[in-house]
C-alpha cells in the first residue's frame, strides 16, 4: 500500500480480470505510478474448467444465493492460484467477475471478496471499482479508459486513437492524446459498443458444444442475414448517447433473430451484428480516430476483423501493432487503476462512464495477518 512520504513513485501492480467471456483469469503487472507507464511486467492465465465455467454461467443474474456465493468461490479460488505465482508486487488490483450489471437500476455486482485475496496472498488488494461511480449516477463501465489514455501517451500517438475491446461484451476508448491528462475534458470518449463475442459463443455452445467461433471458422462458410442484422440495428441503444454500458446478456433477442438460420449462417449473422454495432458507435466518436486498435479475443477473429475493415473509415489494426497486448489489456488496465485508487486519483469520468464527477472507485484491502 502507498503510505504518505514513504511511498514509491512507481508501483509494481498486479492486475487480474475475469471477463465476460467467462473463459478464465487473465493477471498482469504493470509499473506505474498511477499516471505514467513505466514497463509491462509478467503475465499468467488461468482457464476456468468445465465445471467451474458451468457455476459461473448459473450465477449469472444472481446478485445474491447460492449461485452468487458458488462463483465468488470459484473466482476466489482462481485468483488466488493465478496470483500467488507472482513475486514482489506491491498491490493487486483485482476487477472480480460481473454476474449483473443495471447501473440505471439496482446497481452493478461483482464477486470475489479482496480482503479475502488479501488474507491468502499478504499484499493489498484494491477491488470493487464499480460501484462509486454507480452511485454517482454513473454506468460504473467501462473503467479502462484512464488506461487507454495511459497507452495512448505510451505509444507515442499524436493524433486521436480509439481502443476497441472485443471480449463477451465490446467497448470503445476514443482519446485525444494531445491533452495532458484523461481527466481533461475532450480527452476521453467511451462506452459499450453491443454484444461482441458473448452471443455466438453461446449459439455455438448451444448448439455444436464448442467454446467459441476458432478463426471465424464457422461464420466464413456461412452468409448475412441482411433482415436480422437491421432488426438488430433498430434497437434503441444503439442510437443513446454515449457513455452507455452493457449487461453480458442484455441483448436475449439476438438469438432469436437468427434462431432458424444454419449454424453457418447464424454466425456469420451474429458476426456482423457485432461489426455494425462498433460502426454505428463510431458516429458517436467526437471526429474519426487516426485508426482503431483492436484488443480483446475477437481481435483473434479474421472474419469480424474483415467486417471492421470493410466498416469503419479508418485503419483497423491489433494492438500488437503498437507493441500492446491485446490478451493481457484489460488486466494491465486494473492494475494501473488498483495504483490510482491507492493515490487517490480519479478513475473515471463524465465522459467515460457519464458519472456527475471526477470519481476514484475502489476499495483498499490490507491484509492483517
Ligand atoms: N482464435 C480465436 N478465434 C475467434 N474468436 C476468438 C479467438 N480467440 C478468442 N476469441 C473470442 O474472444 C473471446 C474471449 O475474449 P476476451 O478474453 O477478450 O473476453 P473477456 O475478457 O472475457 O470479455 P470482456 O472484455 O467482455 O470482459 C472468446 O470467448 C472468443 O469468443
Ligand atoms: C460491468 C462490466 O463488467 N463491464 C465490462 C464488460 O466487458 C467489456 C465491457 O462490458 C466493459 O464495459 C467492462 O469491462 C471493461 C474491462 C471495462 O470496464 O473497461
Amino acid at each position: 500500500m502507498i503510505k504518505g512520504q514513504n511511498a514509491k513513485a512507481v508501483q509494481v501492480a498486479l492486475g487480474a480480470m475475469s471477463g465476460t467471456s467467462l473463459d478464465g483469469v487473465d493477471a498482469a503487472v504493470v509499473h506505474t505510478d498511477g499516471v505514467t507507464i513505466e514497463a509491462f511486467g509478467a503475465e499468467a492465465y488461468r482457464a476456468y474448467s468445465g465445471a467451474e465455467q458451468e457455476i459461473l454461467t448459473t450465477a449469472l443474474g444472481h446478485w445474491v444465493g447460492p449461485e452468487a456465493e458458488a462463483a465468488a468461490q470459484v473466482v476466489e479460488q482462481a485468483h488466488a492460484e493465478v496470483l500467488a505465482g507472482f513475486e514482489a508486487v506491491d498491490l493487486i488490483g483485482f476487477h472480480g467477475q460481473t454476474l449483473a450489471h443495471e447501473p440505471r437500476g439496482r446497481g452493478t455486482c461483482q464477486v470475489g471478496d479482496g480482503q479475502a485475496l488479501a488474507e491468502k496472498l499478504g499484499v493489498p488488494v484494491v477491488w470493487d471499482f464499480r460501484t462509486a461511480d454507480v452511485e454517482l449516477g454513473g454506468e460504473g463501465a467501462p473503467l479502462a479508459p484512464f488506461f487507454h489514455f495511459a497507452c495512448a501517451k505510451w505509444i507515442g500517438a499524436s493524433a486521436p486513437v480509439a481502443f476497441l475491446n472485443l471480449g463477451g461484451v465490446g467497448n470503445i476508448t476514443w482519446v485525444d492524446p494531445g491533452k495532458a491528462a484523461a481527466e481533461e475534458e475532450g480527452a476521453l470518449l467511451a462506452f459499450d459498443t453491443g454484444p461482441a463475442n458473448a452471443p455466438l459463443n453461446d449459439l455455438l455452445r448451444a448448439r455444436r458444444g464448442l467454446g467459441f467461433d476458432e478463426g471465424g471458422r464457422i461464420a466464413a462458410q456461412g452468409t448475412v442475414a441482411t433482415g436480422a442484422l437491421e432488426l438488430f440495428l433498430q434497437e434503441a441503444y444503439f442510437s443513446r448517447v454515449p457513455p452507455k454500458s452493457l449487461d453480458r446478456n442484455d441483448f436475449p433477442e439476438m438469438m432469436s433473430l437468427v434462431a432458424e438460420l444454419s449454424d453457418e449462417d447464424a454466425a456469420a449473422t451474429m458476426t456482423a451484428m457485432c461489426a455494425a454495432s462498433v460502426a454505428q458507435g463510431m458516429a458517436h466518436c467526437p471526429r474519426p480516430p487516426s485508426r482503431v486498435l483492436v484488443t480483446g479475443g475477437g481481435r483473434h477473429n479474421p472474419v469480424l476483423m474483415e467486417m471492421l475493415r470493410v466498416s469503419l473509415e479508418c485503419p483497423v489494426v491489433p494492438v500488437e501493432e503498437v507493441g500492446l497486448n491485446g490478451d493481457m489489456l484489460e488486466a494491465q488496465a486494473f492494475a494501473y487503476l488498483a495504483v490510482r485508487v491507492a493515490r487517490g486519483l480519479p478513475t473515471s469520468c463524465p465522459s467515460t462512464t457519464g458519472v456527475m464527477a471526477l470519481v476514484g472507485g475502489g476499495t483498499v484491502s490490507e491484509p492483517t495477518g
